[in-house]
């Protein structure tokens, strides 16, 4: 393999993970960020996103000499062979996403990129995004290639290091083969195609894979007003290799920083292409309704009405394994039960800052202490480990499991009624 001069502009949960990982794989990387606070921390080793693997990574790179941080993409680029963006691409107007914090990259690094670097884009952006990045930087000499990111928050490290399949996109075929190359230690197979291609691939994995997720929502309130159960329902439909075992629990609806954007997206991308997309439309009403069935067994557990009633929250993060409160449903779900007039205590283990109209607690029991109903909505597994007997002295509360976590049977013993999901 040759060692590649790589320039990685953005260090969040792509960026970072793919500088790290890059530089395990014995390239020379460059992070660049434009945040001067997070910069100073990266450079003395310092990694505040909980990714397993991921401070150990970034301390060795360091000490090899193989990772560098610098402030502004600028000093990161000028030696580059390589340049991957990693930068925010936020739900915008009309649920486009927003390009902004691409196009102000090109603006700066455009200039400064050596003949013949390839700059690849890494954020996830609608088709045709390469194309203008090529016409943005008017460049001849340096190719844009689409490479998307399938990583998925809290095992980060694990999927960048074994992914799936590596997808690469761009119209300069050579340019699209040394991307590849820069993978090929990771014996995944790869998908070798036009920009457009590739760009598509990303949004239509997300979108699909939302769309299975409202598919067992729904089947999961079916399986309640049927008198089946969603838990049995779901490994019968898993183990046919055609659908599988993963991506089939159902929950308080799915978010977190792309799925609910990805798909708002994709929508926009169909409108403007003047296509009818009703599978992708109903799949993000499904999950804006999911919220409103959560919101209806709380209220339901409380009796009828939340006002003045104190909901004690187990869990705030989107999932387990990451601090992310990017759409995460648990606020969707708070902020509904605020607008009903109930009061929110919550404890999240990821979590320990000010969350709006929420008090928290870096405590579980305190956090359900005197309340009317108890919510979990973030699957950690250390809320299963809670001494339930002791929280079913502190509340005489019926408690809604919105991820069907807990064992019933534990809950019930300690004298409080379970309430999950479609069973
Ligand atoms: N978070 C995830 O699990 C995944 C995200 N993606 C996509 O990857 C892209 C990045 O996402 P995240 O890493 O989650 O974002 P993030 O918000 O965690 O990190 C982005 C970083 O870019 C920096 N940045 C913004 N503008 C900059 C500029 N002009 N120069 C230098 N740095 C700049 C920010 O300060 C921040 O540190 C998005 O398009 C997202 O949709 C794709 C796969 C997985
Ligand atoms: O583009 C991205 O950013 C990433 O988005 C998701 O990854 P992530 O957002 O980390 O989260 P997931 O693990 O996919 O979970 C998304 C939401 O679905 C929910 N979910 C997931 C699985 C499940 O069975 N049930 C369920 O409700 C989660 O709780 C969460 O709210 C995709 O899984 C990644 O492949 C993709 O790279």
């Amino acid at each position: 393999m040759f060692a590649r001069r790589i320039a990685v502009v953005g260090t969040g949960y792509v960026g970072l993970t793919t500088g790290a990982c890059l530089a395990s794989l014995g390239h020379r990387v460059v992070c660049a960020d434009s945040d001067a606070a997070k910069v100073a921390r990266l450079q003395a080793g310092r990694v505040t996103i909980p990714e397993p693997g991921l401070p150990e990574l970034v301390t060795a790179g360091l000490a090899a000499g193989r990772l560098e941080f610098v402030l502004g993409a600028t000093q990161a680029v000028g030696n580059a062979e390589v340049v991957f963006l990693c930068v925010p691409t936020p739900m915008g107007e009309g649920g486009a996403a927003d390009l902004r914090a691409v196009e102000s990259v090109i603006a700066e690094v455009g200039a400064r990129l050596p003949r013949g670097c390839i700059l690849v884009n890494k954020s996830t952006v609608p088709v045709g995004t390469a194309a203008k990045i090529a016409e943005l930087l008017d460049r001849d000499d340096v190719a844009v290639v689409s490479n998307p990111e399938f990583l998925r928050e809290g095992s980060a490290v694990e999927d960048f290091l074994d992914p799936d399949r590596i997808v690469v996109g761009s119209d300069a075929e050579d340019a699209a083969e040394r991307v590849v190359a820069l993978y090929t230690r990771l014996g995944a197979p790869s998908v070798l195609t036009d920009a457009a291609s590739s760009e598509l691939v990303k949004y239509a994995a997300n979108c699909f894979l939302a769309m299975k997720l409202s598919y067992v929502n729904a089947m999961a309130e079916l399986c309640e007003r049927l008198g089946a159960d969603i838990a049995d329902v779901t490994e019968g439909m898993g183990y046919d290799r055609r659908i599988g075992q993963s991506f089939l629990r159902p929950g308080p609806g799915w978010g977190g920083s792309c799925l609910p954007k990805d798909t708002y997206a994709l929508a926009q991308v169909a409108r403007v292409a003047g296509v009818e997309f009703p599978l992708l439309e109903a799949t993000i009403d499904t999950n804006t309704r999911q919220r409103q069935l959560v919101l209806g067994k709380i209220r339901a557990a409380a009796g009828g009405s939340l006002r003045g009633k104190r909901i004690g929250m187990l869990g705030l993060a989107f999932k387990a394994g990451t601090d992310d409160l990017r759409d995460s449903p648990a606020l969707a779900v708070a902020e509904l039960l605020a607008a009903e007039g109930a009061e929110l205590s919550a404890y999240d283990p990821a979590i320990s800052g000010e969350v709006p109209g929420i008090l928290t607690t870096d405590d579980p029991y305190q956090a359900v202490k005197g309340a009317a109903v108890i919510v979990l909505l973030t699957e950690w597994p250390e809320f299963r480990g809670l001494d339930w007997g002791r929280i079913g002295e502190m509340a005489q509360a019926p408690v809604v499991d919105t991820r069907n976590h807990l064992d019933p049977d534990v809950v019930r013993l300690a004298g409080l009624a379970w309430i999950g999901i479609g069973r």
